[in-house]
């Protein structure tokens, strides 16, 4: 328990040595993101006529699949309560005095339901990640609910409705992906997506955001995750060789540049250059003023959006690169929804997708092949597919 990021992070100052990634895994200064374009964000229906065509949400839902192998959904069905009620006995959670987690936190990775720390094999990584998370699968919940935890009160009620509605909206979003592609309705349902599991991230206030990070670049290991990101920024894509951020909108760049320049003026009427000195000191000082206010660093990642469910494609039918980075001044707590293969189920490319033209790459593997091979290359995008690809 002792081992909790959550549990001993308020009295630490400066970052601890053993959670300094190397400088070229570090997410740095994160107004260095070199690119604001961000993932799509696509109206399921309700909001206005274009919300309502089907071909358009399937052509705009296979297309950010291909692209990004991300995007965001609104009007998906979920009631914005039931999102924030969810993300509230999360958090209430990972406030509970320790006594009250104790029985959850375990090494054991058999174990279905427990709370770890960075990735769950803190004894023998190198670097730890700045995050704890409570792991534990959903479906199919009577069996599994159970295992979960009993407080916060409210957690089996508002987890399992919350759960039940995102495997919904998850598995109409992959009958899009198999309409767009036209190998039929349906295809990705029962084995491929039989398993829901749940990883509730909790991310405390780092004293150094830019030499840690929350996770590493991955790609998830499953078919599709949903995400609900709460208020808070942390979640970056990788694109084209380069992370991905938020847009500012005019009102936000505005308020950037009306704060920087009368920083500016003060700084040099009242103290020539010495200001400016000093707020970069604060975060040495203990006092994150950039990350605070972000006149100066404005936070970048995913935007969270109030009703925003995050979409993330898997490893078993696209890789999608991202990471989760730190900030000093708010905890930020997400929840991952892995849909997932069970774990005997064979994953092989659809026949109607293959011919000369578009051969096959990857051979068919048991899902629990590709699991144990993730878990032993500890998720490393650069070799994770080696053992699966033909030689062409
Ligand atoms: O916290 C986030 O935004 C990302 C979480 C994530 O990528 C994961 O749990 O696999
Ligand atoms: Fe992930």
């Amino acid at each position: 328990m002792e081992k909790l990021v959550s549990s001993w992070y308020n009295n630490v100052q400066p970052l601890p040595e053993t959670y300094i990634f190397p400088p070229d895994a570090r997410p740095g200064k994160l107004s260095t993101l070199p690119s604001s374009d961000n993932i799509p964000v696509i109206n399921l229906g309700g909001g206005g006529a274009e919300g309502h065509d089907r071909t358009r949400i399937v052509e705009q839902i296979l297309g950010a699949s291909q692209e990004f192998g991300f995007f965001q959904v609104i009007n998906h069905g979920i009631s914005e309560n039931l999102l924030h009620d969810t993300m509230d006995v999360f958090r209430e959670f990972f406030a509970l005095p320790p006594e009250d987690k104790a029985s959850f936190f375990s090494e054991d990775p058999n174990k279905l339901c427990r709370l770890i720390t960075s990735t769950g094999n803190y004894d023998r990584e190198n670097v730890h990640l700045w995050r704890d998370a409570l792991r534990h699968p959903c479906h199919a919940l009577e069996k599994f609910i159970p295992l979960w935890p009993q407080q916060p009160l409210k957690y089996r009620e508002h987890v399992d409705k919350c759960s039940t509605q995102v495997r919904k909206v998850a598995l109409n979003i992959l009958d899009s992906i198999s309409e767009g592609l036209g190998i039929g309705y349906g295809h990705f349902s029962d084995e491929l997506s039989q398993e829901t599991l749940l990883s509730v991230n909790h991310y405390p206030p780092c004293p150094d955001p830019s030499l840690t990070l929350g996770i590493t670049k991955h790609c998830d290991p499953n078919l599709i995750t949903i995400l609900l990101q709460g208020d808070v920024h942390g979640l970056q894509v990788f694109k084209d060789g380069k992370w991905i951020g938020k847009v500012l909108n005019f009102g936000e760049v505005h308020r950037v540049w009306v704060w920087r320049i009368l920083i500016t003026g003060l700084d040099l009427l009242c103290f020539g250059s010495s200001l400016f000195l000093l707020i970069y000191t604060f975060p040495y000082l203990g006092f994150n003023f950039q990350d605070r206010f972000w006149i100066l660093d404005p936070p970048l990642g995913v935007e969270p959006l109030p009703q925003g469910l995050v979409v993330n494609i898997g490893y078993q039918l696209q890789c999608a690169e991202h990471r989760a980075v730190t900030n000093s001044s708010n905890a930020r707590t997400s929840a991952a929804f892995f849909i997932a293969p069970s774990q005997d189920c064979h994953i092989q490319p659809a026949t109607a997708l293959i011919n000369a033209s578009n051969p096959q790459i990857y051979k068919g593997f048991q899902y629990k092949e590709f699991l144990s091979n993730y878990l032993m290359k500890q998720g490393n995008t650069e070799v994770v597919l080696e053992p699966f690809k033909l030689q062409i």
